[in-house]
């Protein structure tokens, strides 16, 4: 494996979902750890095959053709069984410019058994009144719409919901909205019939027969396109819906979750979502506040997340005083995510057993905010004492990875931002960061 692909797994390693690097050659070069506990399968098995059965005929050899983006639904096989997943293909240039392909697969649906079984953590006052509405949702029918930024847990407070429901033995579906385009919409969501368009060679279930007695997590419902809104709403109505291309109506028991980070109201009315979904939709509304506005969670949050990573490092691990002074003082504008990648990186960087501050390092954003809540609020009597030392290769990583975009496109931010698949705004953010401009 070429070196630079080497350094790009510890990287694969801050990425929560599965996620897969594959080369020129269709062949797998990488996994992370999310990829094998999701599929029950070690890296050593995975890395080297060929990237899929139906390799050199499939999206993996597309990408390579036509250096698009991809994402949507896609049977692959587990260990055990045929899974679902949500699929998101991304052109990956190294630093010495060679071409991959990077594939996030996120499973579709987990059944009782599979569903996050860490739960929830917390203990402070706003993540308390949160958990007790979690509770009085679980206990009612009443759609929910779960409200808050990025990393908040808004997909866990849905499985919670799920957990304590009456779907619970039921299967938790997860639509995320992003990958729905104008035309894959209908028959994901619904399904279709053998033939109902061209490459439909045979018929498929939807997303809502799928999660028949259970639940439907529709994520990140404010990117649904307008076109698409009215169909949902209908469905939502009736509880009836019929497949692309069929004519027989079907029925489905589903409990409707969603949630977003999104302003919808604002969105309503800028003529961007429909009011009629909207009010459907947030009958029972909960906002999921963020990390900085709960900064008393940290330190067990903290604990948490090392119990979950001290085995990769085959040690129990724990923070200094001032590693945890650190992370408190930070903004956490990626909330509880960022303080998960963040950690999961210390872990890596750490030399012994107790994380210090030079193993933290954060992702800057501009305008991030550093919270209200006083030192002298949270409970450090957990943490023992720290030492120093110094270092930093993450940003210097990034440096040379944009730096070789921008000599392949010639500076034309427009295309770098395409390959890197971020926008604009945030492309003209990281150069400013990184004074690349
Ligand atoms: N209270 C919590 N206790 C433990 N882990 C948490 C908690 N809240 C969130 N997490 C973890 O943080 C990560 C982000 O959570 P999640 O995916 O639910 O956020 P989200 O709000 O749905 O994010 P996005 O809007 O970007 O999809 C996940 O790994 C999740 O397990």
């Amino acid at each position: 494996m070429p070196q630079s692909v080497f350094k790009l797994e510890s990287l694969l390693e801050t990425h929560e979902q599965p996620f897969m690097v594959i080369g020129a050659d269709l062949h797998v070069l990488a996994v992370n750890q999310a990829w094998e506990t999701a599929f029950g399968i070690a890296r050593e098995v995975q890395v080297g095959r060929p990237c899929c059965e139906q390799q050199g005929a499939c999206r993996h050899q597309r990408l390579f053709q036509t250096l698009e983006p991809y994402g949507g639904i896609f049977e692959v096989d587990g260990r055990k069984d045929k899974k679902l997943l949500n699929v998101r293909g991304y052109p990956l240039l190294d630093a010495d410019g060679r071409l991959y392909l990077g594939e996030s697969q996120s499973l579709l649906h987990k059944r009782g058994d599979e569903v996050h079984q860490s739960g929830m953590v917390g203990k402070s006052e706003p993540f308390l009144r949160l958990k007790t509405q979690l509770q009085q949702a679980a206990a009612i029918q009443a759609p929910v719409l779960l409200l808050g930024e990025t990393g908040t847990g808004k997909e866990l407070a849905a499985e919670f919901i799920h957990r304590h429901s009456q779907h619970a033995q039921g299967e938790f579906v997860i639509a995320d909205c992003t990958v729905f385009g104008e035309d894959l919409f209908e028959s994901e969501l619904f399904g279709h019939e053998k033939g109902a368009f061209t490459g439909a060679a045979s018929g498929k279930k939807g997303l809502f027969e799928l999660a028949d007695n259970g639940t439907l997590f529709l994520d990140e419902i404010g990117e649904l396109p307008v076109s698409q809104q009215a169909k949902l709403l209908r469905a939502l109505e009736s509880g009836q819906f019929r497949r692309v291309g069929g004519t027989v109506t079907l029925k489905a028991n589903v409990r409707v979750l969603c949630a977003t980070h999104r302003n919808l109201a604002d969105m309503v009315r800028q003529g961007r979502f429909r009011e009629d979904l909207f009010y459907r939709l947030s009958v029972f509304p909960i906002e999921i506040p963020p990390l900085r506005e709960r900064k008393q969670d940290i330190p067990i949050l903290v604990e948490h997340f090392l119990k979950q990573f001290g085995p990769l490092k085959g040690q129990h691990l724990t923070i200094g005083r001032e590693g945890l002074i650190k992370l408190i003082q930070h903004g956490w504008p990626g909330n509880i995510r960022e303080l998960k990648n963040c950690l999961h990186l210390a872990t890596g960087l750490c030399a012994g057993a107790i994380i210090q501050p030079q193993d933290i390092h954060f992702m800057r954003m501009i305008g991030e905010q550093t919270g209200s809540l006083a030192m002298e609020d949270v409970d450090l009597q957990q943490a023992p004492a720290g030492n120093g030392g110094n270092m930093s290769t993450l940003e210097q990583y990034e440096a040379s990875f944009i730096g070789s975009l921008i000599k392949k496109y010639q500076g034309n931010r427009k295309l770098i931002a395409a390959e890197m698949n971020i926008s604009e705004r945030t492309l003209y953010r990281k150069l400013n960061r990184l004074n690349l401009n």
